[in-house]
């Protein structure tokens, strides 16, 4: 490739050419037959903008309101794994890249730097992802420290009673690093002789008990507002607004854990409707351009979260790299809200996209 990245899928074909393929194969797949990565990726492509002229669009402002925090654009940083592995600075470096850009940084429970090495490493608003181990004092102990550095939000991850199986981890034999923020507290180097490594890890530390209940338990450890990751029903989005939480992220987890689960951007509108706009919707998967951006606040979310793009950033040029990805996105969702006459995020309204279903209804 010739010259410096123009869009995210560049920025990945850098990345392809310079990691170790272990990671590189980490960051990228998904589950099994890849069916809903490919999805979560192609459903988007199917989906038309409706664009309207002559609205004066000298002006556009990006700006949106998350949980009370305003932020540049309805843009977060999904939480994801072992960013060291991308690049020696870490979470420290997004969480930068995530301050440069003003959006919402948010932290994996399975990050390399610790909450503290995020919290002290910039002013980026923080949000903290977690997983439930089966040793809870653990979990607690984590979430009061995400409280007491200053985090907005916890976001329980709910789609990960095991891991999904991933098979080039299982074939590259993926490691399972100790993890600084659990030092002393518990071993998350894990050694499978089946194959993956972080499998193992889940497997041995996860609590797959995990249900709906222990919302209420999470709820009396904390006092910070709740997100749900990992909503694709209606059903299950009901239940999330029942157990009180503040918010709920659509996200089939970047298509890395069930098969044939559905693409996002499919499902978001389900539950869009079943939440009846009591609490935000998040959405995530298959993020790679300002369009996708556009189409799913047309389809009612109020931001999305950017797991592999802002990877891709990170592992090509650190701090910088998360800050251009970033910074892309928005200027391209930026041109897209200008191109279809829309001055402010609630501007964008359903009418201003079409689905495949919708455009099949016409033509009969
Ligand atoms: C390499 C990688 C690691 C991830 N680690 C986590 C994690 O630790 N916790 C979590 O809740 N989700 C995790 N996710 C899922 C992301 O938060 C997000 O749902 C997903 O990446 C969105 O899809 P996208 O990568 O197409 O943007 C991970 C995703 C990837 C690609
Ligand atoms: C045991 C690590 C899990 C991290 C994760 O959520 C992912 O790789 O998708």
């Amino acid at each position: 490739m010739a010259g410096e990245p123009v869009n995210v899928n560049e920025f990945q074909e850098l990345v392809r050419q310079s990691l170790p393929k272990m990671y590189y194969d980490y960051y990228t797949g998904g589950a099994e037959d890849q069916h809903t990565l490919k999805e979560n990726v192609k459903s988007f492509r199917r989906i038309i903008i409706q664009p309207r002229i002559l609205v004066d669009v000298s002006k556009i402002d990006t700006s949106t309101t998350i949980l009370g925090h305003k932020t540049s654009a309805p843009i977060m940083i999904a939480p994801t794994a072992m960013h060291k592995l991308a690049h020696h600075e870490g979470e420290v470096a997004t969480a930068r890249g995530a301050a440069a850009c003003d959006v919402i940084m948010g932290l994996s429970y399975m990050s390399t730097c610790t909450v503290e090495e995020v919290a002290s490493s910039c002013n980026a608003v923080r949000f903290f992802q977690i997983y439930v181990y089966k040793r809870r004092d653990i979990t607690a102990l984590m979430v009061h420290r995400a409280e007491k550095n200053g985090f907005g939000a916890i976001i329980l991850t709910a789609d990960t009673p095991r891991l999904g199986r991933r098979e080039a981890d299982i074939k590259n034999k993926m490691i399972a690093p100790q993890l600084k923020n659990f030092e002393g507290l518990i071993s998350t180097e894990y050694v499978s002789d089946k194959g993956s490594n972080i499998e193992a890890l889940a497997a041995g530390t996860f609590d797959a008990s995990l249900c709906w209940k222990d919302i209420e338990w999470l709820k009396s450890i904390t006092k910070l507002p709740i997100l749900i990751k990992g909503v694709l029903t209606s059903e299950d989005a009901i239940k999330a607004i029942e157990a009180g939480v503040a918010g709920v992220i659509v996200s089939n987890h970047g298509a890395r854990q069930l098969d044939y689960a559905p693409a996002t951007i499919s499902v978001l509108e389900e539950v869009v409707h079943a939440v009846q706009g009591k609490v935000p919707v998040f959405f995530d998967g298959g993020v790679r351009r300002g369009t996708d951006i556009f189409k799913a606040l047309a389809l009612g979310a109020k931001a999305v979260l950017i797991g592999r793009a802002v990877i891709y950033g990170l592992a090509a040029k650190g701090e910088l790299g998360v800050k251009q990805v970033i910074q892309m996105l928005k200027d391209e969702f930026e041109l897209t809200m200008a191109l279809s006459g829309c001055c402010s995020v609630d501007d964008i309204t359903r009418s201003h996209v079409k689905t495949e279903k919708e455009r099949f209804i016409c033509r009969m």
